[in-house]
C-alpha cells in the first residue's frame, strides 16, 4: 500500500517565514509562478512524458526515446496552443536533451540576430513551424575556443552567384554541433569567407544538409555521430555530430548580411553594425546558461537538503514520542551545514543574477535595434564571466551534494548522477570557462587603462571609478555582527577586485610585449576576473534585498542567505582577500564566527526554502529528494526495477559463473 505520510512534515512546520511568497521570489513573479506551475502538473501527469528507465536504456533506445519525446512534445505544443511562454515551460519540465534544443536554443537565434530581414522573413517561418530542423556548426575537430581559426571556407563564385563550402582538412570537420548527426536538415556553419581571391573572416550560412524528402544526405556532404559522451543517459540522447562538406554549393543570399555581405559582383561590403554581432547567439545562450546554473545546483540543493533531513546517523540526546532513543537528522551536523547552506545560497544568489542578466541582455537588444551598440562590451564581458563563474560553482555544487548524500547518492535513483553529467559539459560548451575569464580580464585591463584618459567606467565596472578610495579603504568590523551590514560587504569584495586588478595593471606594464605579458599574467587575470564576477553576484543579490519585498520572514530569509553566499566566498577566498589586505586575519574569524550564526537561522528554514523551487517529484527525478521524504521504501522499491533483477539467476550464470565455482570446488578437492 502506498505510504501518504509527509515525513517532512514536521520540518515543514519548523518554517518561520511565508513559502508561498518565497516560490513567487523565486518563480519571479505571481504570473511566472502560475504558469510554470500548471504547465509542471501537465508534465508530471502526462504518462507520454514518463523519465523512469532513461538510465538503463542503451544509447540507440535512449536516442529514441529522445525523438519520440521531442515528437510528443511539439504535438502536445499545437495540440494544447500553448503560447511562447508555456512552450518554454513546457520543454524545460519535460526535461529531456535532444535535438530541439539546439534548434530553438542557437539555430533560430542565429538567425534572427545574424540574418536581414528578408532572409528572416524565409527562413524563420520555416524554422518556427519546424518545416526544417536546424543546428549551429561552429565548432570543428581542430578548434573550438578560437573561432578565428576555423578552417572551413566559404568562397564566392561569381559565375554562378553561389558559395562553395567546403571542409580543406580532416581539423576542419564540423565536431560536437547538437542535433547534427542523425536529425538536422538544416544548419548555420561559421566558415572562413573568401571573395575576390581575399579572406574576410569567420562569417555565418545557412547550409541544408538533409533532404527534405528522404532524410538523406545531400550531395558532397558527410555527416554522422561523434559517439558516446559522459555519464549514462544525459547528454548521450543527443545527437551531438560531425560535417564534412565536399564543395558543396549555396546561393549567396544564404550567406548571414546582416553584419555584412557580399554584392553579386562578390564585393565584400561592411555596414557600421559591429562584427561581433556575428557571435550573438553565443551571447544570448550564455545568458540563459546562468539560469540554467541556477535551476541546475537547486535541484540538487533540493535533492540533499530533503535527504539531509530524513537520514539519521549516529546517536542523540533526544527521545521520540515513545520514549526511545533516536539518531541524529545528518541536516544537524554543522560540517553538513557548513556544505549545504552555502550551495543554498548559491541557488538563491544565481537566480537573482540571472534574472538581472536577462534584463541586462533584452535592455542589448532593444539597444541594438535603434543602432546603439555602447553596452555590448560589457553583456558580453557580463555574459561570459558570469556563464563560467555559475557553471562551475553549480558544477562543484552538484557534486558536493551526491557526497553530502553519502553512499546513496552515488546511485542512479538519487538523479543526482545524471544531474551532473547533463550539466558538466555547461563548463565547457558556449565557451570553455577559463576562456571566457580571459575575456573578462581583457574587458577589465581595458577599462583601467582607459581611466587615464578620463572615461568613466558605468554600469558592473561603475565601481572601479572610486579605484583611490577603494584601493586605501580599510574594513570597519569589529564584532562578528558587524559582518551584519550589506555596505560593509559589498566595500570588501569590490575593494579586494579593484586591489587584483589594478595589481595585474601594473605588472602588465612591466613586460615589453603586451601580448607576452597577458600570457604570462594569465592566472592572475583569471583570478581578478573572478572576482569582479562576484562582484557583481553580491551586489545584484543586494539589489534584489532593495526591491519591494512580501510576506513574513521573506526579506530575513533573504538575507540570511545574502550574508552566507558572501561570507563563505570570504571564507573560501581568504587569501585574496588577506593578500590585498582587504580584511585583517581577525576579521577574517570574525565572519567565520558569523557563518555559524547565519546556519543556525537557516536550519529550521531549509526545507521550507528548498520547496520554495516548487519542483514537481516528477523534475527533480529523485528517490531521496521526494517531496514526502519518504526515501527507504522508495530506494527498496527502485533497486527492484533493475533489469539485473528481471531474473533470479543472471544470465551468463552457465557459462561463467558455475565454471568458476566448480574449478574452485575441484581445486579444493584435490
Ligand atoms: C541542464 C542544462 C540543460 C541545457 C541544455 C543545453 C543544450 C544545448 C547544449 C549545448 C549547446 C552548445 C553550443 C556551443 O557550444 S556553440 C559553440 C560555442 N563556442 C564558443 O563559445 C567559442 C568560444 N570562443 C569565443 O567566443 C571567441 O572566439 C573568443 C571570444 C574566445 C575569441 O577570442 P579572440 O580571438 O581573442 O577575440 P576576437 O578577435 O574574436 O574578438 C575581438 C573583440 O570582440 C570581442 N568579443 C568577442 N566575442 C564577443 C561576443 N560574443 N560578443 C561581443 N563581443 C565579443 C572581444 O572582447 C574583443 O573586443 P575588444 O577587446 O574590444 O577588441
Ligand atoms: C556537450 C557539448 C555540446 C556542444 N554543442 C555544440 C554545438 O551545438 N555547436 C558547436 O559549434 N559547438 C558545440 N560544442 C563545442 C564547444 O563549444 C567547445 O567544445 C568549446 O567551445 C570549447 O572549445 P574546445 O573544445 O576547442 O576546447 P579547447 O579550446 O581545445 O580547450 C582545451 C583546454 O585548453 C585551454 N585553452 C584553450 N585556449 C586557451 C587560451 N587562449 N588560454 C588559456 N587556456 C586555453 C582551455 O581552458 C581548456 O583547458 C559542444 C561541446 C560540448 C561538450
Amino acid at each position: 500500500m502506498e505510504d501518504t505520510v509527509d515525513h517532512l512534515a514536521h520540518e515543514r512546520s519548523k518554517a518561520q517565514f511565508n513559502v508561498e511568497e518565497m516560490k513567487i521570489i523565486w518563480a519571479g513573479s505571481l504570473h511566472a509562478l502560475q504558469v510554470s506551475d500548471r504547465i509542471a502538473k501537465l508534465v508530471a501527469s502526462d504518462p507520454g512524458f514518463g523519465k523512469e528507465n532513461r538510465a538503463v536504456l542503451s544509447r540507440k533506445d535512449l536516442f529514441k526515446s529522445a525523438l519520440k519525446k521531442a515528437a510528443y512534445v511539439w504535438k502536445r505544443i499545437n495540440e494544447l496552443g500553448l503560447s511562447e511562454e508555456e512552450t518554454s515551460w513546457l520543454r524545460f519540465y519535460v526535461d529531456e536533451l535532444a535535438y530541439d534544443y539546439v534548434h530553438w536554443g542557437m539555430f533560430v537565434p542565429a538567425i534572427k540576430g545574424s540574418a536581414t530581414e528578408e532572409q528572416q522573413n524565409k527562413w524563420l517561418p520555416l524554422a518556427n513551424t519546424m518545416q526544417i530542423i536546424g543546428t549551429y556548426a561552429q565548432t570543428e575537430l581542430g578548434h573550438g575556443s578560437n573561432v578565428r581559426g576555423l578552417e572551413t571556407t566559404a568562397t564566392f563564385d561569381p559565375v554562378t552567384d553561389e558559395f562553395i563550402i567546403h571542409s580543406p582538412t580532416l581539423t576542419s570537420s564540423k565536431w560536437w554541433p547538437g542535433g547534427l548527426g542523425k536529425v538536422a536538415t538544416h544548419a548555420v556553419v561559421y566558415a572562413q569567407l573568401i571573395t575576390d581571391g581575399k579572406e574576410y573572416g569567420v562569417n555565418g550560412f545557412l547550409v541544408q544538409i538533409r533532404s527534405l524528402d528522404d532524410h538523406f544526405p545531400l550531395p558532397g556532404i558527410t555527416v554522422g555521430d561523434i559517439g558516446m559522451k559522459f555519464g549514462s543517459g544525459a547528454f548521450n540522447s543527443m545527437d551531438n555530430g560531425v560535417l564534412r562538406f565536399d564543395r558543396v554549393r549555396i546561393p549567396r543570399n544564404q550567406m548571414l548580411m546582416r553584419v555584412s555581405k557580399v554584392t553579386r559582383e562578390g564585393k565584400y561590403v561592411e555596414s557600421n553594425i559591429p562584427k561581433q554581432i556575428i557571435y550573438g547567439a553565443m551571447v544570448y545562450v550564455r545568458q540563459t546558461i546562468v539560469a540554467d546554473a541556477s535551476i541546475a545546483l537547486s535541484r540538487a540543493v533540493c535533492i540533499a537538503t530533503r535527504y539531509s533531513a530524513v537520514r539519521r546517523q549516529f546517536g542523540s540526546p533526544q527521545n521520540d514520542q515513545n520514549g526511545n532513543g533516536i539518531e541524529t537528522q545528518v541536516i544537524d551536523y554543522k560540517t553538513q551545514q557548513s556544505r549545504l547552506f552555502p550551495l543554498l545560497a548559491s541557488a538563491y544568489a544565481f537566480r537573482f543574477v540571472g534574472e538581472w542578466l536577462k534584463w541586462l541582455y533584452t535592455d542589448l537588444i532593444q539597444k541594438l535595434e535603434g543602432n546603439d551598440f555602447s553596452t555590448l562590451p560589457e553583456v558580453h564581458a557580463c555574459t561570459a564571466g558570469l556563464k563560467s563563474l555559475t557553471t562551475s560553482a553549480a558544477a562543484d555544487g552538484i557534486e558536493e551534494s551526491r557526497k553530502l548524500c553519502g553512499g546513496h547518492g552515488y546511485l542512479s535513483s538519487s538523479g543526482l548522477p545524471e544531474l551532473y553529467a547533463t550539466f558538466v559539459p555547461a563548463c565547457t560548451y558556449e565557451g570553455d570557462n577559463v576562456v571566457l575569464l580571459l575575456q573578462v580580464s581583457r574587458f577589465l585591463m581595458k577599462t583601467i587603462s582607459q581611466l587615464q584618459s578620463g572615461k568613466k567606467p558605468t554600469g558592473t565596472t561603475a565601481y572601479i571609478g572610486h579605484v583611490e578610495h577603494l584601493i586605501q579603504c580599510g574594513c570597519n568590523v569589529k564584532k562578528a555582527e558587524d559582518w551584519l551590514n550589506l555596505c560593509v560587504i559589498l566595500e570588501a569584495f569590490e575593494a579586494r577586485a579593484i586591489r587584483l586588478l589594478v595589481a595585474c595593471a601594473e605588472n602588465l606594464t612591466k613586460f615589453a610585449n603586451p601580448l607576452q605579458g597577458f600570457s604570462e599574467l594569465s592566472p592572475d587575470l583569471v583570478e581578478a576576473a573572478v572576482a569582479h564576477c562576484q562582484v557583481i553576484v553580491v551586489s545584484k543579490f543586494i539589489e534584489k534585498l532593495q526591491q519591494n519585498i512580501q510576506g513574513i520572514g521573506v526579506k530575513q530569509l533573504l538575507e540570511t542567505l545574502c550574508y552566507i553566499y558572501s561570507l563563505n566566498l570570504i571564507h573560501k577566498h581568504l587569501g585574496d582577500f588577506l593578500s590585498t589586505r582587504s580584511i585583517t586575519p581577525k576579521q577574517a574569524s570574525l565572519a567565520s564566527d558569523q557563518l555559524r550564526s547565519l546556519y543556525a537561522k537557516v536550519r529550521p528554514n531549509a526545507i521550507a526554502l528548498v520547496d520554495a523551487f516548487n519542483y514537481t517529484d516528477h523534475f527533480l527525478g529523485s528517490v531521496l529528494g521526494s517531496y514526502d521524504g519518504n526515501v527507504y521504501p522508495k530506494l527498496y522499491e527502485e533497486a527492484w526495477k533493475d533489469p539485473l533483477n528481471e531474473s533470479v539467476v543472471p544470465d551468463g550464470y552457465h557459462e561463467n559463473i558455475r565454471p568458476v565455482l566448480k574449478q574452485q570446488l575441484q581445486n579444493a578437492r584435490l
